[in-house]
C-alpha cells in the first residue's frame, strides 16, 4: 500500500503594514529552489501599485466582482482592511495542503482569526517592527503611498499590533538578514 503522502503546513503571517513581512516572504520564496511553499495570491479592491502585476502580488479587483465572489463561496476568509476588501481564496488552497505544499497566508488580523476556525492547526506568526517611527520610515521609504494613504495605515498600526499576543510566535525584523533567518528556521522547525 503506498503510504499517504504528507499534507503541507499552513503559516499565517501577519504585521502592521509597512514592517516588512513581503520583503521576507519574497526572500523566502526566492531561495526556495524545491518549491516548498507557496504564497497564496488574493483578491483585493485596492488600487494597484506601481511595479505590482495582476494575478502575482493580487488578483485585483473591483467592488462589485468580490461581493460576487462573497456571494459564490470563493473564499476562506474576507475582510475589509484599509477601506478596501481583501480576500483569501479557497480552492488553491485546499489543492496545495493536499499536495504536500506549504502554503503562505499574508493576511491581517481579522484574517487570521477567521482562518484559524476552519485551520486550528494552522501555525500564525505576527512581525513587529522595532518602532513605530522605523515603521513610519519604512512607508515612506517604499514610496509606493501617498502621505494621507500613510497616515491611515499608521493610525491602524497600533490597533494590529494589538492582536499580535493571538500569534504562536513573534519576530521582531530590525536587522533583515537576522529576521530572515529566524523566520526560516521557524518554518523550518514545522517541517
Ligand atoms: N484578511 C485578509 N487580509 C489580507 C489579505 N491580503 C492582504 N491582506 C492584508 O491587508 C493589509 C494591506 O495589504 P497591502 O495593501 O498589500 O499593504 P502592505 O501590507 O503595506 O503591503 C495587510 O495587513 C495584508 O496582510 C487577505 O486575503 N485577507
Ligand atoms: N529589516 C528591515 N530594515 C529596513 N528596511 C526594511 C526591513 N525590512 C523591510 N524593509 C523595507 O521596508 C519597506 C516595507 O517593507 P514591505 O515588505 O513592503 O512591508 P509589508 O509587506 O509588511 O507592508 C520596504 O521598502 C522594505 O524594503
Amino acid at each position: 500500500m503506498p503510504k499517504p503522502s504528507k499534507k503541507g503546513h499552513l503559516f499565517i503571517i501577519s504585521a502592521p503594514s509597512g514592517t516588512g513581512k513581503s520583503t521576507l516572504i519574497q526572500k523566502l520564496l526566492s531561495s526556495d529552489k524545491s518549491g516548498k511553499y507557496y504564497l497564496s495570491v488574493s483578491h483585493t479592491t485596492r488600487p494597484v501599485r506601481p511595479g505590482e502585476v495582476d494575478g502575482v502580488h493580487y488578483f485585483f479587483t473591483d467592488v462589485d466582482n468580490f461581493l460576487r465572489l462573497i456571494e459564490s463561496n470563493e473564499f476562506l476568509e474576507y475582510a475589509e482592511v484599509f477601506g478596501n476588501y481583501y480576500g483569501t481564496s479557497k480552492r488553491i488552497i485546499k489543492e496545495k495542503l493536499e499536495q504536500g505544499i506549504n502554503i503562505i497566508l499574508d493576511i491581517d488580523w481579522q484574517g487570521a482569526r477567521n482562518v484559524r476556525k476552519e485551520f486550528p492547526e494552522a501555525i500564525s506568526i505576527f512581525i513587529l517592527p522595532p518602532s513605530i517611527e522605523e515603521l513610519k520610515q519604512r512607508l515612506l521609504n517604499r514610496q509606493t503611498d501617498s502621505l494621507d494613504v500613510i497616515e491611515r495605515r499608521m493610525a491602524k498600526a497600533e490597533s494590529e499590533m494589538s492582536h499580535r499576543d493571538e500569534y504562536n510566535y513573534q519576530i521582531l525584523n530590525d536587522n533583515l538578514e537576522r529576521a530572515f533567518d529566524e523566520f526560516v528556521a521557524l518554518l523550518e522547525k514545522h517541517n
